[in-house]
């Protein structure tokens, strides 16, 4: 069964976002100055009020918005008195009913956000925060930690799901050689340095060896993962210490051993990766121990493989039908980070079920000036095919030590945004940071504000090539026509997840809220760009389905604005807003039937009272709504 829905709000004040010239939208984004608070405050002690007139409060209706509300993790992360200034200043403005272009319906945000798990984050309170921050995907890096840290994560993120009514996180096992087991089950695609007692320093020019001996960490020698490693490096090679945190130039080598001069000097810390400038290493893509680790996502039941440095498409059907073989409904995610992978990029993408831009290894085996161009073209061609595409590494890393992002950082999110990437990943700012919810926060206000400025209607030019069902296609097409021309959102039923998938690939600009009878299906949704997945019995009359889908949206978001109501009042334009529902019903068996279930449901109309206008915009995690 496949059903698609649009819903309509007559009156969105989403698309007013868009309305009014930039310079306007600039103006309502202005945050008061420095100077006018300073005014203002001394105007208030001199009690000469009336000189700060209420026009140089441009921020009082921006300021109506509700902020994801971010739970300190570390001392770090307490909010700084300004914060908590500017927190009041919006909880008074709160009881301001009049619409604008930050008052609700707030808007879903579309570009999900992949969290990986570490110590930082690893704990049932840090698992609920980041998911009620936003977080939409846990990622679990084999290379760090055992079975036994995984496995409880994935057991807290498996209960945060049962619990949750109207959230969802799906489960990615991000998999590559561990060291631990190296010397039982050979080597992994990742090269990494080896374990150290503690951190340490090297200065320029000192003299470093890498060896292939287990278990050295000394202050001048330390062991790699990878026998091969003498073989595969030559003199006057460049070994790039976590993409280039730290360089070395191979001056010498033995059987066992590369002596190198350090170049870039700095802190080694235990299992760094390692890279060869300009050389991919001729490794498998999966190792026995990666083949352990699969398994152990298959036992889990886990949503996603992101497989390292995958360099054709042979690995990834040998991998799939490994799952096949064990009846694992399990997707497959390929890391491109290997010069190797450059070539085969359409094949192995065609063979794999969405890609990870991994730019920390790419940029490391290619030169870094290739890398926002390769990840344009990686955003491209999984779009092209309608594969998930994630954008990887670095993101916001100043805040695994700062409480606020660089300016640089922010960029790059709304460009991957901008690109049509399905997710943003953080790495080290949620696995091992000191403000793993700030960074999520940063995340999901920069994509929602680079959202809202991406004009829709944009078609993807492969229309009708992209999948063999163009029946299908048509009504992803017509459903994503009638949202992005009527400003609605969508709503789909899905049993195997490919009619949201296809959705998405479409891009509309409402949310899509797919209703799905499978919890694994439901999990998986979460990764695609503009899906909302809901878990539902789906009755075998398609009338029933489509009335219990709608009575679950209004439950849900009644219960939502009922929850908010207690604190600020119905608003004038809730009570005036009312809706459309358009579906498009594929259960019936042929194109009349079809044709004939469009021209029943375009004259539905629902009133507010209803059908609840936040579901028209949506609503998204973590923006207080
Ligand atoms: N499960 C874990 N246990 C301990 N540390 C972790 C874990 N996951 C990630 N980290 C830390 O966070 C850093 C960044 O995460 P990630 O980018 O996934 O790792 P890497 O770059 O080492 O492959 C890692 O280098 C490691 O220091
Ligand atoms: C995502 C990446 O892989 P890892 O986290 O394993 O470093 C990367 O190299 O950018």
């Amino acid at each position: 069964m496949a059903q698609v829905v649009a819903t309509r709000s007559i009156q969105s004040s989403f698309m007013s976002s868009r309305s009014g010239s930039v310079q306007e939208r600039a103006e309502k984004l202005k945050p008061p100055s420095f100077a006018s608070r300073v005014m203002e405050r001394q105007a208030m002690t001199t009690k000469k009020l009336t000189v700060v007139r209420r026009s140089t409060r441009i921020t009082a209706k921006r300021s109506v918005r509700v902020e994801p509300e971010v739970i300190p993790v570390s001392p770090e992360d307490l909010p700084k008195r300004e914060e908590k200034f500017q927190q009041l200043q919006r909880l008074q403005q709160l009881g301001d009913t009049s619409a604008s272009m930050w008052s609700t319906p707030t808007v879903r945000r579309k570009t999900k956000i992949v969290c990986t798990i570490g110590p930082s984050t690893n704990t049932k309170e840090m698992i609920w925060k980041l998911a009620e921050a936003g977080m939409n995907v846990a990622r679990m890096n084999m290379s760090h930690g055992d079975h036994a840290s995984h496995q409880k994560v994935i057991d807290l993120v498996k209960e945060y799901n049962e619990q949750s009514k109207d959230n969802v996180i799906s489960i990615m096992l991000d998999t590559k050689a561990g060291f631990s087991l190296i010397c039982f089950s050979g080597f992994g695609p990742e090269v990494r340095s080896g374990d150290l007692p503690q951190p340490i320093n090297l200065e320029s020019g000192q003299e470093f060896t890498f060896t292939i001996r287990r278990g050295v960490g000394t202050t001048d020698c330390v062991s790699v993962n990878y026998d091969d490693f003498v073989n595969d490096v030559e003199a006057g090679d460049m070994l790039l210490v976590d993409g280039g945190m730290m360089s070395f130039l191979v001056k010498s080598k033995t059987e066992d051993s590369v002596k190198c001069e350090v170049v870039d000097g700095g802190e080694l810390k235990s299992r760094r990766h390692l890279n060869v400038r300009g050389k991919s290493a001729t490794l498998p893509s999966i190792t026995e121990k990666d083949w352990d680790d699969i398994k152990f996502g298959v036992d889990n039941k886990v949503d996603f493989y992101a497989v390292s440095f995958v360099k054709d498409a042979q690995v990834v059907h040998e991998l799939k039908n490994y799952l096949k073989s064990c009846n694992a409904d399990i997707h497959v995610i390929v890391k491109i980070e290997s010069a190797d992978s450059i070539p085969n990029l359409h094949s192995i993408i065609t063979a794999s079920d969405g890609a990870m831009v991994a730019r920390g290894d790419l940029g490391a085996e290619l030169p870094i000036e290739e890398v926002p161009l390769l990840q344009e073209e990686i955003i491209r061609i999984c779009r092209s095919m309608g594969k998930a595409v994630i954008v990887a590494t670095n993101m916001l890393e100043s805040m695994i030590v700062h409480p606020t992002p660089t300016r640089a950082e922010v960029s790059d999110i709304a460009i991957a945004v901008r690109e049509g990437a399905d997710a943003v990943m953080l790495s080290g700012e949620t696995a091992h940071g000191k403000f793993p919810l700030k960074a999520v926060k940063v995340m999901h206000t920069v994509s929602l504000r680079t959202e809202a400025t991406i004009p829709g209607g944009t078609m993807p030019p492969n229309l009708g090539q992209a999948f063999k069902n163009h029946m299908s296609e048509m009504f992803a097409y017509h459903a994503t026509m009638m949202s992005n021309t009527l400003g609605t959102s969508i709503v789909v039923f899905t049993k195997t997840g490919f009619m949201a998938i296809l959705l998405s690939h479409y891009r509309p600009s409402g949310t899509i809220f797919a209703f799905t009878n499978d919890k694994t299906i439901q999990q998986r949704l979460s990764l695609y760009q503009g899906v909302c997945p809901i878990y539902m019995q789906f009755s075998d009359d398609a009338e029933e389905t489509f009335e219990n889908a709608l009575g679950l949206l209004q439950v849900t978001f009644l219960e939502a604005r009922n929850g908010k109501r207690r604190r600020r009042g119905s608003t004038s334009s809730e009570r005036q807003t009312a809706h459309l529902a358009i579906s498009i019903n594929s259960q019936y068996s042929g194109p009349k039937s079809v044709d004939k279930k469009i021209g029943a449901r375009v004259a539905q109309l629902v009133t507010a009272e209803e059908f609840p206008h936040q579901l028209l915009g949506g609503w998204h995690r973590g923006s207080g709504v």
